[in-house]
C-alpha cells in the first residue's frame, strides 16, 4: 500500500535518513523500533508531509505521494504530545475530524458511538476530558484518530506518558482496537516490549537505516546483527574465533565457551548468541562446561542468574524449581535451538 524508497533527510550536517526502503501492506501494524535519535520519527513526519525527504520516492498505491496534500492524505495522526481539547466533552473530542470533513450531525453521531464502542467508552460521550483517567484519555485519542476511517494510522509513542502497568495493559489493547477498525498502522517506539506485543512486523532502526524488517518472532528468533541483538536485551554474544561450515545449513563455530553446532546458513558470523532460555542444568553424563553462579534474582515462573565460566560471564535463565544459591558451582549445557549465529554491525 505505501512503499518507500531510498528515503534520504539531512539537517544541517547530520544525516538523519540513510537510503530507508520499505513497504507496508494493507492491514498491518509496523512498529519502527529503535534508541532515541535514530530518525523513526522523522520517517513518521516524512509520510504524514510534516517533513519533506531530500532525496528519495513515497509510492500510496503505486503515486507518488508528494504531490497529495496534507489533508486529502487521510492518514491519522496520534502523537503522545497530542492533547485531547479540554474545553470539549469526549464526544465533541471524537467528532472533530468528522466536523472538518463536513459530515451531516446524524452521521457524526453515529460514527462517534461506533467509536466509543470500539474503544470501550459507552456511557462516556457528554463526559468532560478532564475527569478522564490517563487510559481513557488515551482510548478517546485513538478514538478522535479512528473516527474519520484514515486509511494510514500512525502512532508516534502514543502511550509514552503513561506508567508502565497501564502502558502494557493498554498496548495490547491497542492493537486490538486498530485490527478492530482494520486500518493500516505504523507505530513507532523505542519499547521492544511495546513493539513485540502490537506489530505484525517490526523494523528496527539505527542511526538512520532500518536494520532488519520482519515479524517480532523472527526477529527475536534470529536478530541479525549484534546492535539488534543487544536492542533486544540479547546481551550474551561471543566473540566467533573460527566457523567452518558442514554444510549449506550446518556451522561449527569455535568460542571462548567452547565448540558450538548450529543449524544456519549464515556464514562468516561474529557472533554466536546465547538466548538466557538456552540454559540447561547439566546431568552427570553430560559433556557440560562448569561454572558458578556469581549473582541471582528470583523473576516469577524463572530466575536469573549471572553465570562465571573460565573465560566469561553470561546471564541466563533456569527455571524457580531449581535451588539455587550465589557462589555455588553449576555444570551448564546449552540447548542449540536456543542459539544463534549473528553479524558484526559492520
Ligand atoms: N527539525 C530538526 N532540525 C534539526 N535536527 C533535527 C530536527 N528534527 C530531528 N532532528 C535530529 O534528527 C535526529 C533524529 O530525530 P528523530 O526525532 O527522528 O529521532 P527518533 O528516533 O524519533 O528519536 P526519539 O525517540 O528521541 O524521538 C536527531 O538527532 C534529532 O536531533
Amino acid at each position: 500500500m505505501l512503499h518507500m524508497q531510498g528515503i534520504r533527510k539531512q539537517f544541517e550536517q547530520t544525516l538523519v535518513l540513510r537510503d530507508v526502503e520499505l513497504t507496508l501492506n494493507r492491514g498491518e501494524i509496523l512498529a519502527l523500533l529503535g534508541p532515541s535519535g535514530c530518525g523513526k520519527s522523522t520517517l513518521l513526519r516524512i509520510i504524514a508531509g510534516l517533513e519533506f525527504a531530500d532525496q528519495g520516492q513515497l509510492l500510496l498505491h503505486g503515486q507518488p505521494l508528494n504531490p497529495i496534500p496534507i489533508h486529502r492524505r487521510n492518514f491519522g495522526l496520534m502523537f503522545q504530545d497530542w492533547a485531547l481539547f479540554p474545553h470539549r466533552n469526549v464526544g465533541e473530542n471524537i467528532e472533530f475530524g468528522l466536523r472538518m470533513e463536513g459530515m451531516a450531525k446524524a452521521q457524526r453521531q453515529q460514527r462517534v458511538a461506533e467509536m466509543l464502542e470500539l474503544v470501550g467508552l459507552v456511557g462516556y460521550q457528554r463526559r468532560s476530558v478532564l475527569e478522564l483517567s490517563g487510559g481513557e484519555r488515551q482510548r478517546v485519542a485513538l478514538a478522535r484518530s479512528l473516527a474519520p476511517r484514515p486509511q494510514l494510522l500512525m502512532l508516534d509513542e502514543p502511550l509514552g506518558s503513561l506508567d508502565r502497568t497501564l502502558r502494557e495493559r493498554l498496548t495490547e489493547e491497542l492493537r486490538q482496537i486498530i485490527k478492530a477498525a482494520e486500518v493500516t498502522a505504523i507505530y513507532v517506539t523505542h519499547d521492544q516490549n511495546e513493539a513485540f506485543v502490537v506489530a505484525d512486523r517490526l523494523a528496527v532502526m539505527n542511526a538512520g537505516q532500518i536494520v532488519q524488517l520482519a515479524t517480532p518472532q523472527a526477529i527475536y528468533q534470529q536478530p541479525k546483527t549484534a546492535f539488534v541483538a543487544r536492542f533486544l536485551s540479547l546481551t550474551n554474544l561471543l566473540p566467533i574465533e573460527q566457523q567452518t561450515s558442514l554444510g549449506p545449513e550446518l556451522q561449527v563455530v569455535e568460542t571462548n565457551l567452547g565448540p558450538f553446532q548450529i543449524q544456519s546458513s549464515q556464514t562468516n558470523a561474529a557472533y554466536l548468541l546465547i538466548r538466557p532460555e538456552a540454559a540447561q542444568i547439566a546431568t552427570p553424563a553430560s559433556a557440560s562446561v562448569q561454572g558458578q553462579v556469581v549473582e541471582r534474582s528470583f523473576r516469577g515462573s524463572y530466575q536469573r542468574i549471572d553465570w562465571r565460566y573460565q573465560h566469561g560471564l553470561l546471564q541466563l535463565d533456569v527455571p524457580s524449581s531449581y535451588q539455587l544459591s550465589q557462589g555455588q558451582t553449576l555444570d551448564l549445557t546449552f540447548d542449540a535451538q536456543q542459539l544463534s549465529l549473528v553479524q558484526s554491525d559492520h
